[in-house]
């Protein structure tokens, strides 16, 4: 459970004294989620998630990413919209550590995902893609090449404990993605973490987004990428290529991919599989024993590398290059 920061009574009382929310009712740690602390809050003016900022937030960008859900919002796409105190502020600081109250989504993510979650997936990765056109701040991805490289030099001496031979099969790695990751694709603000868990569903339509907090500028199609790698794998660790082509066709109905995006698809998703793989990893050998958190399995990203590795085109997830199209 991620719940890394306890709130005493006294001071959550505190901290909610700032704001127009009334009394508190009650506050839950939530067993879910493994970067910050969230606490399901219930004051008299109804339901809030309180969140700290724990290990991989630099309280630099929170603006960024505070700033983005206000945007989004303000555009259509439902996400959390801070919630402002009576001075004016969203973020303050609470037990040490920077913290936001955010208001609550109602729905859920989905636990066994169909092929529909997957198109509804693509359409409102687009959407998001659109309405992030015109965010005025930056963020570089702290999470590409260059992070790569840094979890990598982290990871590498411990790396075949989890399975021989996985130190070098991730330099090989990341010294070829080096060489050929895609300079020239349209960028924009993506995501960057749009796993299951971080999309809500209600009454079989998509009703929200969550967890903007790797969100940054980068390669629209990455993000892309890294949902084919988030949805469209089995449990036994299949590709499922009827979800892969319905949440392609489904992104490209609002938001059309170039030939060049389409066929830099499998270098993108060996890219972002060897994100997880190595934040997993990192995760996997510093997590300190007894610690109230499930650590995710580094493997289960490796498997999915290799099979991107394997992949010849796009075909492979279910689609065809435009007409005209090299
Ligand atoms: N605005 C919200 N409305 C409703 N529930 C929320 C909201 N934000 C978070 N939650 C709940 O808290 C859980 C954890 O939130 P979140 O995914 O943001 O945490 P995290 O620690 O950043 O996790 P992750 O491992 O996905 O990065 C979610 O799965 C969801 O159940
Ligand atoms: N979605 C990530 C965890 C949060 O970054 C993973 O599954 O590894």
């Amino acid at each position: 459970m991620a719940v890394y920061t306890e709130v005493s009574d006294e001071d959550l009382r505190s901290f909610i004294a700032q704001y127009d929310l009334g009394a508190v009712v009650s506050c839950k740690g939530i067993a879910e989620g493994v970067e910050n602390s969230n606490y399901l809050l219930v004051t008299e003016t109804g339901p809030f998630i309180l969140t700290l900022y724990e290990k991989r937030v630099d309280p630099a960008d929170l603006p960024f990413f505070l700033g983005l859900m206000e945007h989004l919002s303000a555009r259509g796409v439902t996400c959390p919209l801070p919630v402002r105190g009576r001075d004016g502020e969203a973020l303050r600081s609470l037990c040490g550590r920077p913290a936001v109250i955010v208001t609550f989504l109602a729905g859920m993510w989905p636990r066994r995902i169909l092929p529909e979650h997957c198109a509804a997936l693509g359409e409102g990765l687009a959407r998001l893609h659109l309405a992030g056109a015109d965010f005025p701040l930056r963020r570089a991805n702290a999470l590409s090449l260059d992070g790569w490289r840094t979890l990598h030099a982290a990871t590498h001496g411990r790396a075949d404990a989890v399975k021989p031979g996985l130190a070098a099969a991730l330099a090989a790695e990341l010294a070829e993605l080096e060489r050929c990751w895609p300079a020239d694709l349209p960028c924009g603000v993506i995501h960057a973490d749009l796993f299951p868990d971080n999309v809500f569903f209600r009454d079989g339509a998509l009703s929200g987004l969550i967890d903007f907090y790797f969100a940054c500028n980068d390669i629209l199609a990455y993000d892309v990428a890294v949902c084919l790698n988030a949805w469209c794998f089995e449990a036994d660790g299949s590709f499922n290529v009827t979800k892969a082509r319905l949440m392609l066709a489904s992104y490209m109905k609002v938001r059309p991919l170039s030939a060049a995006e389409l066929e830099a698809l499998p270098l993108l998703a060996r890219g972002s599989a060897l994100r997880f793989l190595l934040t997993r990893l990192y995760d996997w050998l510093n997590t300190p024993a007894g610690a109230l958190v499930k650590r995710k399995d580094p493997l289960e990203y490796l498997h999915k590398l290799r099979f991107h590795q394997q992949v010849r085109g796009i075909g492979e997830y279910g689609l065809t290059l435009p007409a005209g199209a090299a």
